[in-house]
């Protein structure tokens, strides 16, 4: 696990850069894209680099991790609709490349089946974006979630519909009370995964994922089991790492060819 402690504006460019890399390297990469504010920053700096550097998503694929289940199909707050706005939309993957868990089906343990299947055929995610809620939440998995679990549906914590009403204009009544979500197993089979978190209010979240033991309780503390790991985090976020000197140093050090 590479813990890189900077500036948002900088997070967000490193993240960027990992997934130019990739697309650049293989045109026809399958992303793994993230709702919420966190990963708002990377977008932008993706589709800076599409109109300005040619960067382009059009052999590419994604899977979302999660989606609210029962949203209108034109609410804004679906999450089909919110990455469409963010990063979908705003540059050029083929129609249909990218795919989410489908919120509206009418058998929705099949759906999820599908879905994991889907992702599977794809070749599996090569680089997965994360954001992790103030719980320890990935993707909609919650404290107790099961770490080999698998897309399915899920019901919000009180304190997840709490963090997510301001999506809702503050009316935690608005916001639904299940979810589909990627499992943390079908989140682990990602080759990359690059978890970024800003704002104090991450902090625990972020000292539990890196430092804590590995419990369902901290969803996100699966991730010490990967592999391949890289947590993006701002000087608040990091601000209970008991090891923010040594990774500071280590940033650092950094070897410049060893990129993310
Ligand atoms: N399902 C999403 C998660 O994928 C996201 O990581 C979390 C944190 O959101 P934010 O980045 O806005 O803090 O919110 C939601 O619960």
């Amino acid at each position: 696990m590479e813990v890189i402690i900077a500036a948002p504006d900088e997070l967000a460019r490193l993240a960027a850069g990992a997934i130019e890399k990739l697309i650049l390297a293989r045109p026809a990469a399958v992303l793994g894209l993230a709702t919420g504010s966190s990963p708002l920053g990377i977008y932008d700096e993706l589709v800076r680099r599409h109109e300005e550097g040619g960067l382009s998503f059009a052999k590419a694929r994604a899977f979302m991790l999660d989606e609210y289940v029962g949203l209108p199909a034109d609410h804004p707050e679906r999450y089909r609709n919110v990455i469409e706005k963010e990063i979908a939309g705003r540059v050029d993957f083929a129609p249909g490349a990218v795919r989410g868990p489908d919120g509206l089906a009418s058998d929705l343990p099949a759906s999820c089946a599908e879905y994991d299947d889907a992702i599977a055929a794809a070749g599996g995610v090569d680089l997965q974006i994360l954001g992790i809620g103030t719980d320890g939440h990935v993707a909609f998995n919650e404290p107790g979630s099961s770490l080999a679990s698998r897309t399915r549906i899920k019901t919000l914590t009180e304190q997840t519909r709490a963090d997510n009403a301001r999506f809702f204009g503050g009316d935690i009544d608005q916001v639904p009370q299940h979810c589909l979500t990627q499992g943390l197993g079908t989140i682990m089979r990602a080759a990359h995964i690059v978890l970024i978190a800003t704002g104090r209010a991450k902090a625990d979240a972020v000292h539990q994922l890196v430092e804590g033991p590995v419990s369902a309780m901290w969803p996100a503390t699966v991730l010490q089991h990967h592999p391949h790991v890289t947590v993006l985090v701002d000087n608040a976020a990091a601000s209970r790492l008991q090891l923010a000197d040594y990774f500071r140093s280590t940033y650092a050090a950094k070897p410049v060819w060893q990129g993310l």
